[in-house]
This record gives C-alpha cells, sequence and structure tokens, in this order.
C-alpha cells in the first residue's frame, strides 16, 4: 500500500467526533445504542431466507459464475480462493490481540478526528443519531508506528501478518476484477484505456479491522449500519459468528452465514461506476449478537487514488449513455464524507445536469 499520504489527506477538510465508550461495561442496552427504524430506515426491513451465491474459484465456468453474481447480487461468497488458512487464522489472532487489549491501550492509536488510520469507530457512525455496537480499526499504509503504540515488543510479528495478507489480497482482488470484467467482455486494452495497468499496479487499500462484542440486547443494536462500500470490491474475512447481511430490494436482508475459510466479496461503488450501472454496490450491514464476540477484517480495494474513474467506453452505446461522471477515488471518499448512501445518486444527479464534478 504505498502513497498512503495521498489516501490520508482525503477527510482533512471532513473531521468526525464520535465518543467512543468501552462496550463490555454495559450490562444493559443505553438508549444511545438502541436503534428503531426511525434510526435507520431499513432497520426493520424483512429478513429472507435465500442465501448469497457460494462460488468455487476452481470451476471451469467462474466467469461466468462471477459475473452473474456481480449483477445480480453484487455480492458471493468464495472457496479455492488460494489464501492459505494459516494466515486466516493469523489475521484473525491478531485482529483478537489487537481488540482484547484494554481500551487505554488501543487509545494509543486513536484515529485522529481528521485522519484515516488507526482506532475508532467506522466513519459512518457520524450519519447517524445512535451509535454502533462496534469498534475498528483501520490500516493505511504501513502499520508500524500505530502497531508500535499498541505492542512496543512484538509490533514486528503483527506488522509481518499485515504484509503478508496485503500481498493475498492484492493478488486475489485482481484476479477477481477480471474474473468480474471478463464475464461482460471487458479485456485488457479496454483497462487500459481507464488509465489502468493489466494487473492493477498501483492499486490502493484499506484494511478495516472490526470488532462486534457481546450485546446484551442485540434485536435493539446495530453493528455496522447499512452502508455500501466506496472502493472497486472489498473482500471480506469473517470469523465464525454470524452477523454480515447484504440487502436486495426484491427480498430484503440475506444473512450471510460464516463458512470456515470462505470469503465474501462485494461489488463496492467504483466498480458500479465503471461497469455503468450494471454491477450494483451491494447495501450491507453487520449485525450483533449475546453469545459470541464477532470479528470481521475488510479490505477495501481501489484504483489509485488520483486516477480519473468513469464507465468504461465499452459499456456505453447509444441505449446506455454513461450514468456518471469522471472522478478520482479521493473526490468520491468526499463526496460520501457528506452524501453517504446518496452520494452515487448525487454524483449521477449532478452529472445529468453539468459535466464535472471538481
Ligand atoms: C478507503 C476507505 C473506505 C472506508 C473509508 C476509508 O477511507 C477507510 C475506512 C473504510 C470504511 C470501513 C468500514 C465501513 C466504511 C463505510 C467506513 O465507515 O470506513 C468504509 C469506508 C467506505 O468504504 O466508504
Ligand atoms: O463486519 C462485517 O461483516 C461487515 C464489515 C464491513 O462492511 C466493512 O468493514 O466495510
Ligand atoms: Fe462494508
Amino acid at each position: 500500500m504505498n502513497s498512503s499520504t495521498t489516501l490520508s489527506d482525503v477527510f482533512r477538510s471532513h473531521p468526525i467526533r464520535i465518543p467512543l465508550s468501552n462496550l463490555a461495561d454495559f450490562r444493559h442496552l443505553p438508549d444511545s445504542y438502541t436503534w428503531t427504524p426511525e434510526d435507520d430506515l431499513l432497520f426493520s426491513a424483512s429478513d429472507s431466507d435465500e442465501s448469497l451465491p457460494f462460488i468455487d474459484l476452481a470451476d471451469p465456468h467462474v466467469a461466468a459464475r462471477v459475473g452473474h453474481a456481480c449483477t445480480a447480487w453484487g455480492a458471493f461468497r468464495i472457496t479455492n480462493h488460494g489464501v492459505p488458512s494459516r494466515l486466516l487464522d493469523d489475521i484473525e489472532f491478531l485482529t483478537g490481540s489487537l481488540f482484547r487489549l484494554p481500551v487505554h491501550r488501543k487509545l494509543k492509536a486513536a484515529r485522529s478526528e481528521n485522519g484515516i488510520s488507526g482506532y475508532g469507530v467506522a466513519r459512518i457512525a457520524s450519519f447517524f443519531n445512535k451509535q454502533m455496537w462496534s469498534e475498528g480499526f483501520t490500516v493505511i499504509g504501513s502499520p508500524l508506528d500505530d502497531f508500535h503504540k499498541l505492542w512496543p515488543m512484538h509490533h514486528l510479528k503483527y506488522c509481518e501478518i499485515i504484509t503478508e495478507y496485503e500481498e493475498h489480497m492484492q493478488k486475489l482482488a485482481a484476479r477477481l476484477m477480471w474474473l468480474a470484467l471478463g464475464s461482460l467482455g471487458v479485456d485488457e486494452k479496454d483497462i487500459n484505456w481507464a488509465g489502468l495497468s493489466s494487473d492493477f499496479q498501483g492499486a490502493q487499500a484499506a484494511i478495516q479491522l472490526n470488532h462486534y462484542p457481546i450485546c446484551p440486547e442485540p434485536d435493539r443494536a446495530m453493528g455496522l449500519a447499512a452502508h455500501t462500500d466506496s472502493t472497486l470490491m472489498t473482500i471480506l474475512y469473517q470469523n465464525n459468528t454470524i452477523g454480515l447481511q447484504v440487502f436486495r430490494d426484491d427480498v430484503g436482508w440475506v444473512t450471510v452465514p460464516p463458512v470456515p475459510g470462505s470469503l465474501v466479496v462485494n461489488v463496492g461503488d467504483l466498480l458500479h461506476i465503471l461497469t455503468n450501472g450494471i454491477f450494483p454496490s451491494v447495501l450491507h450491514r453487520a449485525r450483533v449478537n449475546h453469545v459470541r464476540s464477532r470479528f470481521s477484517i475488510a479490505y477495501l480495494w481501489g484504483p489509485p487514488s488520483d486516477l480519473m474513474i468513469s464507465p468504461l467506453p465499452k459499456l456505453v452505446n447509444p441505449l446506455h449513455s454513461p450514468l456518471y461522471p469522471s472522478l478520482t477515488w479521493k473526490q468520491y471518499l468526499a463526496t460520501k464524507a457528506t452524501h453517504f448512501n446518496q452520494s452515487l445518486s448525487f454524483i449521477r444527479n449532478y452529472h445529468l445536469s453539468s459535466d464535472q464534478i471538481s
């Protein structure tokens, strides 16, 4: 993850200050953590027993299956992905070790109000009146300084895990991107036109570690509220605890139970833009429970942060005019910091009334 300075600049003009509480201290759910449909329109939308596609990456028809899942769901689960299970155990161990530290130790690496890396609540917290039952840690660029603050004696061991995880995720993300775009007939020259190299060199990423502690009243609490990711793609590992849900307009909330060794892949807003709306970026959220702590690790993968992203010309024609203007990941993150889940419709409407986004 190089050029971290560029993505880190994004939130300088969008500071957030959300108090962190020690969730383990609460025996009852405080009002400030009690969600109702007024706090989030989709809070009580119906649950469905549909299941998210499960794709074996060794399947001979893998590209068609990925393409279908991206079009119909904007998400899918994968197996046979090549990420060693030992590495998944290591990243889960790192995540558990981090969040099990006493609060005063975690706060040594607290994210600053206008910063991007470190310990804190998810950035989307600023859009809700109620607090979410979770804590997070964002890694962009080298985690060395933050990890040194957390584990003065053992930080190098944890940095190695992050580096190895990142290397595997980078390769997997590029492979999945090719499967998804290949299913639409997009080839290397279309990608080069967009300024991306065929191995997606220069792509940037964030790693988001999430912890959802045991909750006294899970039905009234929210772990991570409904959102889409501002990425090209997100690859998520979850520990063996239920919580992730994806939303489909026609069926409601679909639970994505963990399957040991598998990963979940989400289409993000930028891939939605690149495919001119063919792939939806999936709305998802995390619920909590009163039995087991839940951990998840999201690899949020995007383009070089200053590269202009726009609908691929191959996917634009007289019947399908471009739905979105060109913009960089940095510009999109800044839009998201103001317009949150309305960001795509905001830039779409802006595009229809003008041509450029500043
Ligand atoms: C690159 C990024 C995506 C993200 C904002 C960030 O700058 C770093 C944290 C990411 C994350 C992880 C949790 C959910 C999310 C919506 C959030 O609040 O912070 C995503 C952001 C995003 O995808 O917009
Ligand atoms: O914890 C989860 O299952 C979801 C996490 C997530 O959506 C994110 O980090 O962006
Ligand atoms: Fe997400």
